[in-house]
């Protein structure tokens, strides 16, 4: 049964306030010393979920724009119609004069409008989608940063790197004083510090965008714009108990991959910034607490009969996707089953949540869109996040001299190390692959069984190679690389995302940059010479066709076509957009890591 969050009376806007004070309840068990020496850390959260909400609700204005979003569609036709347009203007007038004025406009007998009237109408009543999030210099950009990228000789590609470095002027934007004014005429959350958008279509802050945002601000040496996104994000999980999948109103029913750790390690790393350290910590027990909660945790017991505790993607809804309402309900329409629609919904919003919207990694049936069964799936890149987020969460007490937190993240990393190590790693093939469960309601414990490991290759099969505890083990990479160039996957212009070409953005032929990086930087930093070349060959094939694309385009590009030299990637439920966050991001990672030759051509 669908349980409603009570709205959070304060905001305009609903907050999962409940998940809040359940949070702090865990926080209380997690600084117990009694607790936790009787119980391990995800035990001890326990307590925080058992009575967790599963719908987030919406917000009238969220609401009305989806009306206007299908009126559009209805008026306009499906010719260009980019459903998330709607859901991001602001309203002029208040909600209540800009609904009324909206019945009140004239209709046909089949009760359509004429364009001319609705165009009308959104230019009355509407500031255009943008205007809330202002334009505004990042206060540490310099043209060419003192010490960038030292290892590029070439001065083509040197050329190049820096009209990326610049496109950040062009992300960079601040959230509107008048919605700091107003919030409630505009889906777009007030935020204290400036971000950076991926670009075209999403105007505002991404989570796990931000990671590869952050790696390249670093390499541009922009630290303190990298250490504002963290405070954004840290500032959602103050105010919503976890980081929202973006900063609009409609993202609050879901998160995304969890990297803020992994954006606060590198930004210690470079900086040496107790403070962000210090202040972080609290907000990442938080979100630990969030990843942990009941929707979130499956336990498997093993054939030794000993239990592992594994997390999937669940987001808090189960209606059509505010921003894509009108296609979700196409989507949906073959599904009479009220119960089965709602679950329907839950699985797109789920897959959204995993970054991965959307692939036949989550599909029973690639050919069949109503298959997707997000929520029966333990993934394998979701849980090496987590791992990744136990050990930070480790170091950073350990370095702020909280050595209780550190021992029981230690403790919790070496579970979840045994879990991964159980649940999906596959001797055979040398991958660690997902697992599906045998249902998704998650009562009570599942009994591992060979045949629900997924034998599909995913670039997500590699990516515990980016995490420490896998990449230092040398015959382990050794394996797990050999199984890799042995995949398929690795193409002329870089990692496919899958083998199968469904038409979704997340397989094949495309290539997406946080897939590129994240198995990159495992080889290149496991001390193995020959993963090093390797990680260095992938690393140029990649820099090689975003420098061509952006030759042909004028532009950086979301996602690329693995196959062919120079061209963006395509398929999906939007249009392929440009800009582009964390593809600038990795190529500047990349040419910071690896460099360019001098007399290394960059053409193909
Ligand atoms: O509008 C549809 C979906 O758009 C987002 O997903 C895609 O873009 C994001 C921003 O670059 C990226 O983080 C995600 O991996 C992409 O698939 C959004 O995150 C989805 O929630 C949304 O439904």
């Amino acid at each position: 049964m669908t349980k409603i969050l009570k709205p959070y009376s304060r905001l305009p806007y609903s907050h999962a306030l409940n998940f809040k004070e359940l949070s702090l309840l865990a926080l209380a068990l997690l600084i117990s010393d009694s607790v936790l020496t009787t119980m391990s850390v995800s035990e001890s959260l326990s307590p925080c979920i058992s009575d967790i909400e599963t719908v987030i609700p919406t917000t009238p204005l969220v609401s009305f724009f989806e009306r206007l979003q299908e009126t559009a569609l209805n008026t306009f036709g499906e010719t260009n119609f980019d459903p998330k347009l709607y859901v991001d203007l602001s309203l002029k007038f208040d909600l209540p004069t800009t609904e009324d004025a909206f019945v009140k406009l004239p209709k046909s007998a089949n009760g359509s409008l004429s364009a001319e009237d609705l165009k009308g109408f959104i230019e009355k009543y509407f500031e255009s989608a943008g205007n809330d999030m202002v334009y505004c210099e990042p206060v540490d950009f310099v043209p060419e940063p003192e010490g960038f990228l030292p290892k590029v000789k070439n001065p083509e590609v040197r050329a190049w790197a820096l009209e990326v470095h610049a496109l950040w002027k062009n992300l960079s934007r601040k959230v509107s004083d008048q919605v700091q004014k107003r919030p409630e005429l505009h889906s777009v959350l007030p935020l204290p510090e400036p971000v950076m958008i991926p670009g075209s279509r999403f105007r505002e802050i991404y989570y796990w965008d931000s990671y590869w945002v952050i790696r390249g601000l670093l390499a541009s040496k922009m630290y303190e714009t990298a250490k504002g996104i963290v405070t954004n994000l840290i500032y959602f999980i103050e105010e919503y108990g976890y980081v929202l999948n973006g900063g609009r109103a409609y993202y609050t029913n879901r998160s995304q991959p969890p990297l803020l750790s992994a954006m606060i390690y590198e930004i210690y790393n470079k900086t040496g910034d107790m403070q962000l350290v210090k202040k972080s910590l609290p907000a990442l027990l938080k979100e630990y607490c969030f990843w942990n909660s009941d929707i979130h945790k499956v336990i498997i017991q093993d054939s030794q009969s000993c239990n592992h505790t594994l997390n999937r993607y669940y987001a808090m809804w189960n209606k059509p996707r505010p921003e894509a309402t009108t296609k979700d309900k196409k989507f949906a329409s073959k599904i009479s089953n009220v119960s089965e629609k709602q679950q329907f919904y839950r699985e797109l919003a789920s897959a959204a949540e995993s970054g991965w919207d959307f692939s036949s990694r989550w599909m029973r049936n690639p050919s069949d869109f109503t298959t997707l069964a997000t929520t029966t799936i333990l993934p394998v890149d979701l849980n090496t996040f987590i791992l990744k987020m136990e050990l930070d969460i480790a170091f950073f007490a350990k370095v702020t001299g909280d050595n209780s937190t550190a021992t029981s993240f230690i403790e919790a990393s070496q579970s979840r190390l045994n879990a991964i190590k159980s649940v999906f790693w596959n001797e055979e093939v040398g991958q660690w692959l997902d697992y599906w469960l045998n249902d998704s309601t998650c009562k009570g414990c599942q009994t591992w069984e060979a045949c629900n490991q997924k034998q599909s290759v995913f670039a997500s099969n590699f990516i515990p190679l980016w995490v420490e505890s896998f990449y230092s083990d040398t015959s382990l990479v050794d394996k797990v690389m050999k199984s890799f160039q042995g995949s398929g996957l690795l193409c002329a212009y870089g990692i496919a995302t899958s083998l199968m070409n469904s038409g979704e953005q997340w397989d094949f032929p495309n290539g997406w940059a946080p897939l590129q990086h994240m198995i990159v930087e495992g080889l290149a930093r496991s001390g193995s010479k020959e993963a090093r070349s390797v990680a260095e060959d992938i690393a140029m094939r990649w820099i090689r066709t975003n420098y061509v694309a952006y030759k042909k385009t004028g532009k950086m590009h979301e996602k690329y076509n693995v196959e062919k030299c120079g061209e963006f990637g395509g398929g999906g439920k939007y249009v392929p957009q440009t800009g582009f966050g964390w593809s600038n991001g990795v190529v500047l990672a990349f040419l910071e890591e690896f460099g360019w030759p001098q007399d290394q051509m960059i053409d193909c």
